[in-house]
C-alpha cells in the first residue's frame, strides 16, 4: 500500500516534510501554553514556548529562550558551526583594507623618495611593496567576499529551513488568522536581512577596529602626535558619525520591516483576489492602498537614504579634517627633525587610506537596527507555540489502525477561550463509516483535525490500534488517516501529476482507476491531452464540482486505511453537491470514512451518523433512527427540506 504521510498535509497547506521528532514527550498538551500564533501578524515579542524541538540541524537556531539576552546575541549564536570561516572572513578583510592602507604608506613615501634621485635599487624593495598591496588588496577582499557569503549564506539557508518547518509545525491549525504575505516576507525578505548582520555590521566593524588600531599603531611609531590626530579622527568619524546618523534614521529603520511586511501582504491579496474584487468593484480601492504602502515604504527607504547620505557625508569631512590635522602636526616635526621629510607623506597620506575602514560604519549601524527589527520577526515564528507536541521517541506504529478510538476527547486552540470540541467519544473499527453532521462552527473540521494530529487533544485520548497517538510521530498518524478537505489544493500541473501526489509511483491504470471510482473517468478521456491536461493555478481549468472529484481521486488512490472527508461537497450548487455525495458513498463502500457534511442527504447508507453541536455530540446513531425520532437530526432534515426549492 502507498499512504504518503503528506497527502493530508498537502491538501491542507503546500508543505515539505515536517521535522523530525523532537518535541517533549510527557508535556501535557495545553493550548495556552505560549503566545497565539495570530500575534505574529501584529506585533513583536519574543515569548517562546520554551520546549525543545526538534528540526534537525537548526534547532539551535530557535531553541535559547528569551531573556538570554537580546535578539541579536540569538543571531550571533546562530553562526554555530560557520564561526571559523567568519573568523577567517575577518582576517582577510583586514589584510584587504590593510593593504589599501600600506600601498597609500608606501607609495607616499616612495614618491618622496623617488624626488631624491636616488639609485634605483634603493627604490626596489617599495616597489615591490607598492605592487604586493596593490595586489593583495584586490586577493584578499575577493577571498573575503568568497569565505563571509559562503559561511552567511550556509546559516540562511539552515535558518529559513527552520522557519520553514516551524510553519509546517504550526499549520494547519496555528495559522487561520495570520497573512500569507506577512509570512511570505518573513520567510523570503526578513530571513534575507539577517545576512547583512555579519556582512554589514559585525565584519565591517571588525576590520575598522583592527585596521583603524594598526593604523594609529604605525602612525604614532612615526609620530606620536600624528598617531593621536588619527586616533581622533577615526573615533569622530568611527563613532560619533554613525550615532548622528544612527539617530536620524532610528525610527525610520524599525518600521522597514514592517512596512514592506504590509507591502507584502496588499500585493499577495491584490494577486489572490483580483477576479473577486474585479467583480466587487473593489479593484480601485485596493490597487490605491497597494499604492499607498508601497509610498510608506518608498517614503521610508528615502528616509533611510538620506541619513546614510548624511554619515557618508559626515565622514568624508572628518577624514579631510584629520588629513589637515597630521600634516600640520608633522610639518613642525619635520622642522624640528623629528620626523624624516620622505616620511611626511606617510603620516598625511595614510589617515586618507585608514579612513576606508569607517566610511562604512553608518550605514553599518543602521544595517543593525535594521537587522533587529528582521530578526524578531523571525524569532517570532520559531518561537509560535506549536498546536502539537510530537514524541522526543516516537512509538512503534501498531500494525492495524483499528479500533481507533476517541475518548472523552476535548480540544481546543491556541488563543481560544473555549474549547472547540467536548468530551467527544469515537471508534471506527475497519470498514465502519461515519457521517459527522452538525451547524457551522460546531467542531466538525476540528475533529478532522485532531484525526490527523494536527490540534492535540486538551483531554481525553485518541489511540489508535491501541496506541496512544500523541506517542506516535504525527507522520506515522497520517499514513493512517488522510483527508480530503473542502479546500483541498490542486497544483498547477497536469491531472497525473495532481493525482501521483498520493502515489509516486502508480501507473495510468491505477490513476484512470481512481479517477473512475470519483466518476471523473469520462470527462477526464474526454479531453484531448487526457491525464496531460494543465488544471491551471488552483485547478482554475476545472469547475467546483470537478476539482473536489481530483481531489477525492488523489485520496482514494493515497489508500488510506481511514478516510476523513471533510465537506467534500462545500461551495457546490446542491444538484452537484448531491451528486458528489453519492458518488462519495458509493466510492468509499466497505472503507472506513468520516465523512463531515452539513447536507444529510443520502446518509442513510452510514452506518453511523455523529451529530454535533458547539462542540458536543448531541445526537448519534443509525440515519433512520435519528429521522424517526424528534431531535437535532430531525430539525436539520426539516430545515434542508424547506430550503431546497420546489
Ligand atoms: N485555527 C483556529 N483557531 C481558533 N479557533 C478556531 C480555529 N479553527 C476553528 N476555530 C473555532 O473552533 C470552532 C469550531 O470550528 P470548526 O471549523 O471545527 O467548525 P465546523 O463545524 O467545521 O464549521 P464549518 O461547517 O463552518 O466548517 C469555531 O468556533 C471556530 O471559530
Amino acid at each position: 500500500m502507498h499512504r504518503p504521510a503528506l497527502l493530508s498535509v498537502a491538501d491542507r497547506v503546500v508543505t515539505l516534510r515536517p521535522p523530525e521528532a523532537g518535541n517533549r514527550a510527557d508535556a501535557a498538551p495545553d493550548a495556552e501554553d505560549g503566545r497565539p500564533v495570530e500575534a505574529l501578524a501584529q506585533g513583536p515579542s519574543l515569548v517562546a514556548p520554551g520546549e525543545p524541538d526538534g528540526a534537525g540541524e537548526a534547532a539551535d537556531l530557535r531553541d535559547t529562550a528569551p531573556g538570554q539576552g537580546h535578539v541579536l546575541a540569538r543571531v550571533r549564536e546562530a553562526a554555530g558551526a560557520q564561526r571559523g570561516k567568519l573568523g577567517l572572513a575577518l582576517l582577510l578583510g583586514s589584510l584587504a583594507v590593510g593593504s589599501a592602507v600600506g600601498l597609500m604608506a608606501v607609495s607616499g613615501w616612495l614618491i618622496s623618495r623617488a624626488s631624491e634621485q636616488p639609485p634605483v635599487l634603493y627604490l626596489m624593495m617599495a616597489v615591490t611593496a607598492t605592487r604586493a598591496f596593490g595586489i593583495g588588496r584586490a586577493v584578499f577582499r575577493y577571498a573575503e567576499r568568497l569565505v563571509s557569503h559562503d559561511a552567511v549564506l550556509r546559516m540562511l539557508a539552515e535558518l529559513r529551513v527552520a522557519v520553514y518547518r516551524r510553519l509546517e509545525r504550526v499549520a494547519p491549525a496555528g495559522l487561520r488568522t495570520t497573512r500569507r504575505g506577512d509570512l511570505l516576507s518573513r520567510l523570503v525578505a526578513d530571513v534575507d536581512a539577517l545576512q547583512d548582520y555579519w556582512l554589514r555590521w559585525l565584519l565591517p566593524v571588525g576590520t575598522a577596529v583592527v585596521v583603524g588600531c594598526a593604523a594609529v599603531g604605525f602612525t604614532g611609531l612615526l609620530l606620536p602626535e600624528a598617531g593621536a590626530v588619527l586616533a581622533a579622527g577615526l573615533l569622530v568619524a568611527g563613532v560619533g558619525v554613525p550615532l548622528v546618523s544612527g539617530a536620524c534614521a532610528r525610527h525610520v529603520e524599525r518600521r522597514l520591516a514592517p512596512a514592506r511586511a504590509e507591502l507584502a501582504t496588499r500585493v499577495t491579496d491584490l494577486l489572490t483576489g483580483t477576479a473577486e474584487l474585479t467583480v466587487a468593484g473593489a479593484l480601485p480601492a485596493r490597487s490605491r492602498q497597494v499604492r499607498e504602502a508601497d509610498g510608506t515604504l518608498t517614503r521610508i527607504a528615502s528616509r533611510s537614504a538620506t541619513a546614510t547620505a548624511l554619515g557618508g557625508g559626515l565622514s568624508a569631512l572628518v577624514c579631510g579634517l584629520t588629513v589637515v590635522g597630521a600634516a600640520l602636526v608633522a610639518l613642525p616635526a619635520v622642522h624640528d627633525g623629528r620626523l624624516a621629510g620622505v616620511t611626511l607623506a606617510v603620516v598625511v597620506l595614510t589617515p586618507l587610506a585608514a579612513f576606508e575602514a569607517v566610511t562604512g560604519l553608518p550605514l553599518a549601524v543602521q544595517y543593525r537596527r535594521r537587522v533587529k527589527r528582521s530578526a524578531e520577526r523571525v524569532y517570532e515564528v520559531l518561537d509560535a507555540p506549536v498546536p502539537v507536541r510530537e514524541p522526543a521517541t516516537p512509538a512503534a506504529a501498531p500494525g492495524s489502525p483499528f479500533p481507533l478510538d476517541l475518548r472523552g476527547l476535548s480540544a481546543r486552540y491556541a488563543g481560544a477561550s473555549r474549547n472547540a470540541l467536548e468530551s467527544v467519544d469515537l471508534t471506527l473499527v475497519a470498514g465502519r463509516r461515519v457521517a459527522v453532521v452538525g451547524p457551522s462552527g460546531s467542531g466538525k473540521s476540528t475533529l478532522a483535525q485532531v484525526l490527523l494530529r494536527f490540534l492535540d487533544a486538551r483531554a481525553g485520548t485518541y489511540r489508535i490500534g491501541g496506541v496512544d497517538a500523541c506517542e506516535l510521530d504525527g507522520d506515522t498518524v497520517r499514513t493512517f488517516v488522510g483527508l480530503c478537505a473542502q479546500d483541498a489544493h490542486v497544483f498547477d500541473s497536469s491531472i497525473r501529476e495532481n493525482l501521483r501526489l498520493a502515489r509516486t509511483g502508480a501507473t495510468d491504470g491505477e490513476l484512470r482507476d481512481a479517477l473512475a471510482r470519483a466518476r471523473l473517468l469520462d470527462w477526464a478521456d474526454s479531453l484531448p491531452t487526457g491525464l496531460d491536461t494543465l488544471v491551471g493555478e488552483h485547478g482554475a481549468r476545472l469547475s467546483g464540482g470537478q476539482r473536489q472529484r481530483l481531489a477525492l481521486a488523489r485520496a482514494l488512490l493515497a489508500d488510506f486505511p481511514v478516510l476523513v472527508l471533510d465537506e467534500p461537497a462545500e461551495h457546490l450548487d446542491l444538484a452537484t453537491a448531491d451528486a458528489l455525495t453519492a458518488d462519495l458513498l458509493t466510492a468509499t463502500r466497505g472503507r472506513t470514512t468520516v465523512l463531515i457534511t452539513h447536507r444529510l442527504e443520502g446518509l442513510d447508507t452510514v452506518d453511523e451518523v455523529v451529530v454535533l453541536d458547539a462542540g458536543r455530540v448531541v445526537q448519534r446513531g443509525a440515519y433512520a433512527d435519528l429521522a424517526g425520532v424528534d431531535g437535532p437530526l430531525r430539525r436539520m432534515l426539516e430545515r434542508e427540506r424547506r430550503s431546497v426549492p420546489a
